[in-house]
């Protein structure tokens, strides 16, 4: 929809091109009205007030064009956006993607052939194989806009530097939750009984019937650390193995533990009351080798651990060391913190420890599902849609798009009009962006505009690229505070919502002032004040 399309990473537009074209000599006062397009019947009357004489204003730097939709308003032929898909990806992923734009597998590649290709195409798509750095986003600058996760786990994309340079991150975070879970529950049951180690032996030509005695699940505990989506499906199945499943998760709701009869702990109560652990949670700065010698000796002595979520919430020594002392009888593990593992690896090695190369996604069927989501989410990316599986923009509930569709090409022609107010960029000192609706504050999400407004203001005087995913960071780059960025609500009934801003005297300068009125909403009203020096 024309909202989103706005938003995302979108095919860029010359800040030249784009510059609202205001004379020098500037009227006292202007007046836009636009009718919205979603908003059916809103109406939007822009007036900009000027304090002061601005001057005119000059691009400083130009950027590349490269226009990609092939639906261009215009009509004109648009060349295809290019996908890079550098891990193996179904077919049927494949074939949504073929659909839209130009795609071409390299599966493989080393660092510097992946860095190499990085601003030859639009969209690159990866599973968990691919380091996607700073490096690689720098060098996609320009032209690289939307990373796909061809799975949850994003810990292999630097995602700090994704979103400073507005390339924006998605994943597919549903389609391989019943797989991960699976593969959880079978190396659970096959590390209980020892199948794999027997399973050798036995190939080995040794029938070792006591060597291989196993371990009962039922009535056992079973601690899941990380109540997300794979952690949910874990204890579903474990409970129907009979086992008491407690959780440990920090942001779980209860509810959720309620309904599947799972008490949820404390780490330390987690931790100490198992017989099984079985982690689930993602690879982030608190979680890195949260599995560490001081947490391994909180463990009942025999414990017996199963990691699919990720090595790296695991000290791999410190598991070594309790795997000799017995303080855990065994481990099962799914990934590693380095993959592949060195093959002298003492873990992989380790008698005591079942281990699968990173397997928990691969069923046919999740593959499958995996593929055909990240394809629709990258395709929609690229079309400039908003994402639902966006990691590191804003996901923005349907209901509040379609109201602010109208307003948000408003917010960026503010944004654009102000710079040219207030002597280009470097005249502003602050933003203030005041939004009033009758909405709730909990029900009021003024990211878009917000962002929009930065768009409007940064991109016209600079070679900055933004969008949604960058809008923040670059409005605390240039030292805007967020806290400036404000919102209110008015009561439902007030015909003329009271909030205004930038009328102080220190905020003299350059002010607009836009006043929108929905349907929906009532009168509203926003006010942005940019403050010169
Ligand atoms: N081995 C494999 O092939 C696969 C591995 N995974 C991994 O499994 C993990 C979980 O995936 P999902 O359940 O889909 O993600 P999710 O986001 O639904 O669940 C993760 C849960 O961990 C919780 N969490 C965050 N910090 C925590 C902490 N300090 N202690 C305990 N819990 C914490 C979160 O609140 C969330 O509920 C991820 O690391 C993912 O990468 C997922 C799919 C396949
Ligand atoms: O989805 C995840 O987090 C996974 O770990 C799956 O990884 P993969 O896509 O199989 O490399």
């Amino acid at each position: 929809m024309a909202a989103s399309r706005a938003l995302l990473p979108s095919p860029q537009v010359s800040p030249a091109s784009a510059r609202v074209r205001l004379a020098a000599a500037v009227p006292s006062s202007l007046t836009l009205a636009a009718r919205g397009g979603a908003g059916a019947g809103a109406r939007l009357r822009v007036r900009c007030a000027i304090l002061s004489s601005p001057a005119p204003v000059a691009p400083t730097e130009s950027r590349p064009v490269r226009r990609i939709s092939p639906s261009a308003p215009d009509g004109a032929l648009r060349p295809k956006p290019a996908v890079l898909v550098a891990e193996k990806l179904s077919e049927a992923g494949l074939a949504v993607l073929r659909q839209f734009a130009d795609v071409e597998c390299a599966y493989g590649m080393s660092p510097a052939e992946l860095l190499a290709k990085a601003a030859q195409f639009d969209a690159l798509i990866v599973r968990s194989g691919t380091k996607v750095t700073r490096e690689v986003l720098e060098a996609g600058q320009g032209r690289l806009r939307v990373v796909g996760r061809a799975g949850v786990g994003i810990d292999n994309v630097d995602l700090q530097a994704a979103t400073e340079v507005g390339c924006l991150v998605v994943n597919a975070p549903t389609a391989n939750t019943i797989a991960a879970a699976e593969h959880g529950i079978a190396l659970l049951a096959s590390m209980a009984r020892n199948v794999s180690q027997a399973d050798a032996a036995l190939k080995a030509g040794k029938w070792q019937r006591n060597k291989y005695v196993g371990v009962s699940l039922v009535g056992k505990t079973l601690a899941v650390m990380g109540f997300g989506k794979v952690g949910s499906e874990v204890a579903r199945r474990a409970k129907g193995l009979g086992m008491h499943v407690i959780a440990h998760d920090p942001y779980a709701p209860a509810d959720r533990a309620r309904a599947l009869g799972v008490e949820l702990v404390s780490f330390d109560e987690a931790i100490a009351r198992a017989d099984f652990i079985s982690l689930h949670m993602p690879l982030i700065p608190t979680t890195s080798k949260i599995f560490n010698d001081e947490s391994f000796a909180k463990m009942k002595t025999g414990v017996r651990i199963i990691n699919v979520a990720r090595g790296g919430v695991i000290d791999e020594d410190a598991l070594v060391r309790a795997l000799d002392s017995g303080k855990v009888a065994q481990a099962a593990l799914d990934v590693f913190t380095v993959e592949p593992p060195p093959k002298d690896s003492k873990l992989v090695l380790h008698e005591n420890v079942t281990v699968t190369p990173h397997l928990g996604a691969s069923t046919v069927e999740a593959q499958e599902g995996v593929a055909i989501e990240i394809a629709e989410a990258v395709v929609g990316a690229l079309r400039g849609e908003l994402a639902a599986t966006a990691v590191n923009a804003p996901m923005v509930p349907a209901e509040i798009l379609s109201e602010l569709a109208p307003y948000v090409s408003l917010a960026e022609k503010l944004g654009r009009l102000a710079v040219q107010l207030v002597a280009g960029e470097s005249g502003i000192k602050g933003v203030k962006v005041v939004y009033t609706t009758a909405r709730g504050p909990d029900d009021l999400d003024t990211r878009l505009l917000r962002a929009m407004v930065t768009k409007g203001l940064v991109e016209p005087v600079s070679s900055t690229f933004v969008n949604l995913v960058n809008a923040d960071y670059t409005a605390k780059q240039r030292r805007w505070s967020p806290s400036r960025f404000a919102s209110r609500t008015c009561s439902p009934s007030s015909r003329v919502p009271s909030a205004t801003a930038g009328t102080t005297s220190s905020w003299r300068a350059g002010s607009s002032t836009a006043c929108l009125t929905s349907p929906s909403w009532g009168p509203t009203r926003w006010t942005s004040a940019w403050r010169a020096t």
